[in-house]
């Protein structure tokens, strides 16, 4: 065996196999959940043992543990003594890879100025575009690896990583490339998304940059994946007004459907034009933003279901009207978060999020953990293997500085602190690694 934590004070599974559904909680499953957490008992406290493949052997009473594995090699023990140990932790969605940072954006938008009013001024992501472009694929993977592994530091395991900085073929499949070398080098796992369709280059229109990415940069995007020199797990466009219009989306997305790409994409951010109802209407796995939802766009991703991937940090610096958060929850939608990492909103912190999430979308601390969690591992198709402390999945766990697991939500601002311990498949993170 590679790990034996013992000696837990609490250990939290966020789902176990008494749960009906495992993939996702949703609804009422959701909604104030009882999440699965075993608690130290007459003294007795809990042990996690992760195999030689670093997935998750066994889980239980240290007593049990004890009788079942004593005779067995173990190649590192931790004791976890009056601490707390939770699933590591999952980020739906983030930008991660760009070059030029927009901090003097920001005093713009302290000083009144909108996302888009930045953006049709040529800054926002077309400042970031104009960098990315100029950046050489090595000069991005540097700057990606200090960002991941930061995530890492603040316990995300798992993270979504879009393109979407390059706008054409070249610079699309530029920034593809430097998630795939990210991939195969960093201990932290991704899933890449193609989004070719994040802006309308200068340029072109929109209906000139929609054939773009149909006839050039997805079919080119494609043929690498055939390859094997790519691995992109989902499609998305920034569908908004004044971007990608329902329509144009909607193109895009079923044709990166119909090359076998998920669909995860930006719709009712800023403006409400029903692009929640078209991602149903097409099956879209995941929508992110929703800030716009329309009581009819919450029902018609309540069927599928297709997950709602909830971004605060945005939502926050924007001072955008807050999603619905508790409607989706009462109306069955599963509620995933993200840290929507970007030029736009730089946070790399996973549970400040959710200190967000539950503060000014009035989630529960519950709600917001399984949104971190076992939802966000769903919206992007990883359920199988991450989100939650369950035999057979990946032995990603943090361990608390703190008897209780809320303290990663409520000591905030001070992750690394809180967290005593991040474990990837078995192995201790060396957090002061960049
Ligand atoms: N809204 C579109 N995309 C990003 C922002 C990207 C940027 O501003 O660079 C988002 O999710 O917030
Ligand atoms: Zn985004």
């Amino acid at each position: 065996m590679r790990l034996w934590v013992k000696h837990a004070r609490q250990v939290v599974r966020v789902v176990s196999d008494a749960d009906p559904c495992r993939e996702y909680l949703a609804g009422p499953a959701q909604k104030n959940c009882n999440l699965a957490i075993l608690e130290e008992k007459d003294g007795i406290g809990l042990s996690i043992i992760i195999d030689r493949d670093g997935l998750i052997a066994d889980i239980g009473y240290d007593d049990v543990m004890q009788h079942k594995y004593e005779n067995q090699t173990i190649e590192e023990i931790i004791d976890a003594t009056g601490r707390s140990v939770l699933p590591g932790l999952v980020d739906a969605h983030t930008h991660p890879v760009w070059a030029g940072d927009r901090v003097h954006e920001f005093s713009m938008k302290l000083a009144g100025a909108t996302y888009m009013d930045i953006y049709e001024a040529g800054g926002g992501i077309h400042f970031t575009v104009n960098h990315t472009r100029n950046a050489s694929e090595d000069e991005l993977y540097g700057l990606l690896r200090q960002r991941l592994m930061r995530m890492l530091a603040n316990g995300t395991v798992l993270v979504e990583g879009k393109s979407g900085y390059g706008l054409d073929a070249e610079n699309e499949i530029k920034m593809l490339r430097v998630l795939e070398r990210a991939k195969r080098e960093l201990p932290i796992d991704i899933s890449s998304t193609f989004c070719g369709a994040h802006a309308v280059p200068k340029n072109q229109t929109a209906e000139e940059a929609t054939q773009n990415v149909l006839n050039e940069q997805l079919p080119k995007v494609m043929l690498m994946q055939a390859n094997g020199e790519l691995h992109v797990d989902s499609i998305d466009v920034f569908c908004e007004k004044g971007v990608f219009d329902v329509e144009q989306s909607r193109r895009i997305l079923e044709a990166g459907k119909r090359a076998g790409l998920r669909l995860n994409f930006h719709a009712d951010e800023l403006t409400p034009i029903n692009g929640t109802e078209m991602g149903a209407s097409i099956g879209a796995e995941a929508m992110s933003h929703l800030e716009e939802i329309s009581p009819a766009g919450i029902a018609a991703m309540a069927v599928k279901p297709s997950i709602a991937v909830i971004l605060p940090t945005t939502a926050y610096l924007l001072r955008l009207k807050p999603p619905p958060v508790r409607e989706m929850i009462t109306q069955g939608v599963p509620v995933a978060l993200g840290s929507d990492f970007n030029p736009n909103a730089y946070c790399l912190s996973m549970p400040l999020v959710m200190n967000l999430a539950c503060v000014l979308f009035g989630m529960t601390l519950p709600e917001a953990l399984v949104a971190a969690t076992i939802n966000a591992a769903a919206a992007l198709g990883k359920q199988n293997t991450h989100g939650s402390l369950e035999i057979g999945k990946y032995g990603d766990l943090l361990i608390l500085n703190a008897p209780r697991w809320e303290h990663l939500v409520y000591q905030m601002g001070d992750n690394q602190q809180v967290i005593g311990q991040v474990i990837k498949r078995g192995r201790i993170i060396d957090r002061t690694a960049t």
